[in-house]
């Protein structure tokens, strides 16, 4: 915390590296096996004690959500301080700040982000030592992005996002988002799914390839779906293709689909060419965080 008693937190961009769908739990919701990381960009929260609880949103993408009591900030925020309240903590009123930057619905955890980093700023603000299993619950109920959020570090998740590996040897990519600004609904694209158990993600052996070819060697089970629903996702990862990008792929439900590049010039004109080819698309360029990253 600063002097100022501000907490800043950062709410970064989730990308699946892979997503596999496995099965299908008997409540409808999708078991899967998927490869994540996170980007060097995203939201961002700013939290303060205040005189009352107070919400605000600015950013670039401020103007597509409000700042009610159905936001996953809010959300997050009357959780932690019911479960803070029953564990015997007194929790003052709070002014939070949401720098909104991603896309909304876009597959890349925007919403789940910002609810996992409301979680750990308050619990810094508020002095919480919450057990483990009632975060992970809290967690769990606002969204089954919200524990990987959470962690916010390159991972393995299973189940239905709440089985969490930490992935320390994943090394750090350059990447490039490109989202038609269209926005994709997650519970519609697993709908359209037409095969729910497939194989897992198989493990990484360094013996026998390196981690762009390993990765390329992947899927996206929801990509399919999505492009049938949404052409401009073909359209996407065409450009990404022919960019120079090594590894094309949609992340999570879409529609936001990346590119990986071998180095930082290829991915660097990649993202000039792409900004003028497409202005009315999100497109942002940078690097993804290390699995051994503080
Ligand atoms: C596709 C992913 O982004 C991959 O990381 C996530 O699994 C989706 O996570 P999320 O957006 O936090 O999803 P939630 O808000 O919990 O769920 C939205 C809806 O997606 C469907 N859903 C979600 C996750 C999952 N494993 N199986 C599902 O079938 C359910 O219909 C659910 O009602
Ligand atoms: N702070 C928030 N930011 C973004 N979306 C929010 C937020 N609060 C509530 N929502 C709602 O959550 C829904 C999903 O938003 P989000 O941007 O997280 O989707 P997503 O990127 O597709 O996530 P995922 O990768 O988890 O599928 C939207 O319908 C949005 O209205």
């Amino acid at each position: 915390m600063s002097q100022t008693g501000i907490v800043i937190e950062a709410a970064r961009a989730k990308i699946n590296l892979a997503l596999h769908v496995t099965g299908q739990r008997a409540d409808g919701y999708h078991l899967l096996d998927s490869l994540v990381t996170f980007a060097d960009f995203g939201d961002e929260l700013a939290l303060r004690p205040s005189a009352q609880d107070r919400f605000e949103i600015t950013g670039r993408f401020a103007e597509t959500l409000s700042a009610d009591a159905d936001n996953l900030v809010t959300r997050a925020r009357d959780g932690l301080r019911a479960l803070a309240e029953e564990l015997g903590y007194e929790t003052c009123p709070v002014d939070i700040t949401l720098t909104k930057s991603l896309p909304l619905s876009s597959g890349i955890g925007g919403g789940s982000a910002d609810a996992a980093a409301t979680l750990r700023g308050l619990m810094r603000l508020w002095k919480l030592d919450v057990p483990r299993d009632r975060l992970a619950e809290l967690c769990l109920s606002l969204g089954a992005d919200v524990p990987m959020c959470l962690a916010s570090s390159p991972l393995i998740a299973r189940g239905i996002g709440e089985d969490i590996e930490p992935l320390a040897t994943l090394p750090s990519f350059f990447i490039l988002l490109v989202n038609p600004l269209k926005p994709v609904s997650t519970p519609q694209i697993f709908r359209l799914l037409t095969s729910k158990t497939n194989g897992p993600v198989h493990p990484f052996d360094p013996a026998q390839a390196d981690w762009l070819d390993y990765l390329g060697c992947l899927r996206n089970d929801l990509q399919e779906p999505a492009q049938r629903l949404l052409a401009d996702i073909g359209e996407c990862l065409q450009q990404l293709e022919e960019s120079g990008a090594e590894v094309c792929r949609m992340s999570g439900s879409g529609a936001t689909c990346f590119g990986l590049y071998r180095d930082e010039m290829t991915l660097e004109r990649a993202a000039l060419t792409l900004e003028q080819a497409k202005p009315q698309w999100y497109v942002r360029a940078g690097r993804t965080l290390e699995g051994n990253a503080p």
